[in-house]
């Protein structure tokens, strides 16, 4: 399977074309909608959340509910973009330049996109890299996560912490609900509580916060990815995905860099047969071993830098008079990121989904979900 998407954060839309789907997949905007929706929550966004309300319209490759095997488009509309109709112009003239973007952002694009592209108004660097991008990732991503669904793999995320703030609790399915009904995406109360404290204090300040995300999935079969070459091996590839995300600094498989302080004995998961099968009684692998799955939960972490545009500015120069200056602002988050794990459920579960259909292959959901089952019995078996 593979993807495009296209678009600018001010202009009229975002699309992003799927090919390689299979056929006879379940598809509409319920399972697209709610993933949008809940991209755009979290305590600590902008107003531009205000103004969006993101639905997804399918446009093809989907019939009566179903997929054809044709290939998919989505389109997201930017309701801004009517307060911007004569800044985002295509057509040549001089009243596009009207606000012209030039005391370049440290922490974004803006100065090497403008060395690069040879742009010196900066928007025309920052309206494709803004991470308004991740609705399109996000829609593109729930369609993969409705095919895991599909197949019996299911996924969650998390924010473990905000600004220094953890949550304590362990990471349970069951507060799922909790998670889902939290603003900042943390079953933890006492620890969201103090987010809020922590998020409007940089806010009152100027200032801005990241933070890490956890992304769980269960239910996946022994095996997705391989460790023959370089390029085919699954946890190479989930940490692409996400530091392919606006602002993602750090990827760890499992607690990495706190295994990384431990002995062998205290880290790898021992090997039992029990009842007729292969157990673990311990996760320490985060549900990959050599570049494949192996059968545990995969648990991926991922550290988020806090968001580049200060309302307290730092300084900069003006790319067109070289004069020292204060960056730009603009309308901005204090924090994204309880977003930021919605976006990366959305963008792993495109992995996996690419990865089960690498395995198993199949024209069709039907195809697919027999041979998923055949090499789940198989690998009880073994
Ligand atoms: C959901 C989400 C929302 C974001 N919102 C903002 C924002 O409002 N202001 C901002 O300066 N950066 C924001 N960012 C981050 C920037 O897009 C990103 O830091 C920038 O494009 C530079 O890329 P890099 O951080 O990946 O190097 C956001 C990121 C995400 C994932
Ligand atoms: C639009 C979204 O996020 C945007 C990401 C973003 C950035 O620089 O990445 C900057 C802000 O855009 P604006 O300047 O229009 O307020 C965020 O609102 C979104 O997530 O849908």
């Amino acid at each position: 399977m593979r993807y495009l998407t296209a678009g600018e954060s001010h202009g009229p839309q975002l699309t992003a074309i799927i090919e390689g789907l299979p056929s006879q997949l379940p598809l509409g905007k319920p399972d697209l909608d709610p993933w949008l929706r809940r991209r755009q929550g979290g305590y600590g966004r902008g107003r531009r959340m205000v103004i969006e309300t993101d639905e997804a319209q399918i446009l093809s490759g989907v019939r009566a509910g179903r997929t054809t095997g044709a290939p998919v488009t989505l389109v997201i509309e930017n309701r801004d973009h009517r307060n911007w109709v004569e800044i985002m112009s295509p057509e040549p003239g001089g009243e596009p330049r009207k606000k012209a973007l030039t005391d370049a952002r440290p922490g974004h694009a803006d100065l090497t996109g403008g060395i690069k592209y040879r742009h010196k108004d900066l928007r025309d660097v920052l309206e494709r890299a803004s991470a308004r991008e991740t609705a399109a990732r996000v829609a593109v991503g729930a369609v993969a996560l409705k095919l895991l669904g599909e197949l019996g793999v299911e996924g969650a995320n998390y924010v473990a912490s905000l600004g220094g703030i953890e949550t304590r609790q362990p990471f349970s399915w069951d507060a799922l609900e909790a998670i889902e009904a939290s603003d900042l995406r943390t079953p933890d109360e006492d620890a969201a509580a103090r987010m809020r404290e922590r998020i409007d204090g940089a806010k009152r300040d100027g200032d801005t916060l990241g933070g890490i995300l956890e992304v769980r999935f269960r239910g996946l079969p022994v095996g997705l990815g391989s460790h023959v070459h370089w390029d085919r091996k699954l946890d190479g590839r989930i940490a692409q995905a996400c530091l392919s995300v606006q602002a993602m600094k750090g990827v760890e498989i499992g607690r990495a860099f706190e295994n990384a302080t431990r002995p062998g004995s205290g880290v790898h998961d021992p090997i039992y047969y029990r009842e007729g099968t292969y157990a673990r009684d311990s996760n320490g692998a985060g549900g990959l071993e050599a570049g494949m799955t192996n059968g545990e939960e995969l648990v991926v972490r991922v550290a988020m830098k806090p968001i580049a545009t200060l309302m307290k500015p730092l300084p900069t120069v003006n790319v067109v008079s070289h004069e020292p200056s204060d960056a730009a602002r603009e309308r901005s988050d204090t924090t994204a990121v309880p977003a930021a794990g919605v976006i990366l459920q959305c963008v792993i579960g495109w992995v996996l989904a690419d990865a089960m259909l690498e395995k198993f292959g199949g024209d069709t959901l039907p195809e697919l979900q027999e041979r998923v089952t055949a090499a789940r019995a198989y690998a009880r078996g073994y």
